[in-house]
C-alpha cells in the first residue's frame, strides 16, 4: 500500500456540530448505556430491558438498586426499573397466565438492543439539550420455550427508554401477532432513590382509590398525601387521570414528578423493615429508608389484544 503523507485523519466530531450522545455496549455487551453532552446518563440490562442507573449530570443516582442485586441474568433485577409484564403479581385466577411466574417473564428474558435514536443539541445555540432514545426488543419467537409453554401467544413488544436532560422516559408497545386473543397486564415497577423515606410525601393520589395489599386487599380511599411509616403496598386508580403528574416530594422539595401516558394505574411498594429482611437480594437491609417504587401501569384488570391489536403505554419521570 502507498503510504500517503497528506493523508485526512478521521475528526471526533463533525465541526460545527454541538457533541452528540454517546452510546456503549459494555459487560460483554449484556449491558448498553448512553450518556448525554450535558453529562446525565443511563445504563440498561439486556436481560430484562432493566433500566439499572439514572444519573443527573453532576453524577448523582436516581434509582436505588440493591448492592447484591442479581445483574448475571440469573435472577430479576432488585432496584432500577423492572419491566412487569405479562402479569403483575401472580393470578391464579386468570387461566392463560396462572402458571407464570410473578410479575410475568419480561423482567426475566434478555431483550434485543434495537437501536438507538437521538434529537441533536441546537447548532445555532449550542444549547446542551439533546436527548437519545435506546430500542429493546422481545417477541414470542425470542422467548425460551418454557415461557412459550406457559404464554403460548404470538406477541411482540417493543420497550423504549428516552433519556433527556430532565427526564427518563419508558414506553412499551405490545402487539398481537397471532390469530387468538391474549390479555395482559404491564407495569414499570420503578425503584426512585430518596434520601430519608420519613421525609417523603407523595402527591397526585389524593381521593383515589386503592388496594391495600398489606391489609387483605380491601379498597380504601386515600386522603391527602401519601407518607410511609410501615409496610406499604397499594395498587391505586388515581382520580385524576394520567396527566396529572404523582409527585414524590422530599424534605418540602420535589424530587420526581411521574406523568403517564396510558397506564392508568399506579403502585406505590416499601417494604419496610421486616419484608426487606426477608429478601436475599435487598441490600443493605436499611436500603427501605432511601427507596419508594412508584410504579406506572396497567393491572387492575387486563388489557385484551384482539390479533393485531396493540397497546402502548408510557411514562415520564422528570426531575
Ligand atoms: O419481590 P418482587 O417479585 O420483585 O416484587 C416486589 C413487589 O412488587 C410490587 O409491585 C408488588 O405490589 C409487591 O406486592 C411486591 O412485593
Amino acid at each position: 500500500m502507498v503510504d500517503r503523507p497528506n493523508k485526512p485523519t478521521a475528526l471526533a466530531t463533525t465541526p460545527g456540530l454541538p457533541p452528540q450522545p454517546q452510546v456503549n455496549f459494555t459487560h460483554n455487551n449484556s449491558r448498553v448505556s448512553a450518556v448525554l453532552p450535558s453529562g446525565e446518563s443511563v445504563e440498561v440490562l439486556l436481560f430484562g430491558a432493566t433500566v439499572i442507573s439514572w444519573k443527573d449530570c453532576a453524577g448523582n443516582e436516581k434509582l436505588w438498586l440493591s448492592d447484591v442485586a442479581k445483574l448475571d441474568g440469573s435472577k430479576a433485577v432488585r432496584g432500577g426499573i423492572p419491566l412487569v409484564f405479562p402479569v403483575f403479581g401472580t393470578a391464579p385466577d386468570h387461566a392463560a397466565t396462572s402458571k407464570l411466574p410473578s410479575h410475568g417473564f419480561a423482567r426475566n428474558t434478555k431483550w434485543e438492543f434495537l437501536g438507538r435514536s437521538s434529537s441533536e443539541s441546537s447548532p445555532s445555540t449550542g444549547a446542551s439539550d439533546a436527548s437519545i432514545k435506546l430500542d429493546f426488543g422481545l417477541s414470542s419467537a425470542t422467548l425460551d420455550d418454557k415461557s412459550k409453554e406457559l404464554w403460548p401467544y404470538t406477541f411482540s413488544a417493543i420497550y423504549s427508554v428516552t433519556l433527556t436532560p430532565d427526564s427518563l422516559g419508558t414506553g412499551i408497545v405490545v402487539t398481537n401477532d397471532g390469530d387468538k386473543p391474549f390479555e395482559c397486564q404491564v407495569l414499570m415497577h420503578t425503584y426512585l432513590r430518596v434520601k430519608d423515606i420519613a421525609k417523603v410525601e407523595v402527591t397526585g393520589l389524593e381521593d383515589s382509590e386503592y388496594i391495600d395489599k398489606v391489609d387483605g386487599a380491601k379498597t380504601k380511599k386515600q386522603s391527602g398525601a401519601i407518607t410511609i411509616t410501615g409496610e406499604t403496598d397499594r395498587v391505586y386508580q388515581p382520580a385524576k387521570g394520567p396527566s396529572e403528574p404523582v409527585v414524590v416530594i422530599e424534605s418540602g422539595e420535589t424530587v420526581f414528578s411521574v406523568v403517564r401516558d396510558n397506564l392508568k394505574d399506579v403502585v406505590v411498594w416499601n417494604p419496610w423493615t421486616e419484608k426487606a429482611a426477608g429478601m436475599g437480594d435487598f441490600e443493605p437491609k436499611t436500603g427501605w429508608k432511601n427507596m419508594i417504587c412508584v410504579e406506572a401501569g396497567s393491572v387492575r384488570g387486563w388489557t385484551a389484544l384482539e390479533p393485531n391489536d396493540t397497546y402502548q403505554g408510557a411514562q415520564t419521570i422528570s426531575v
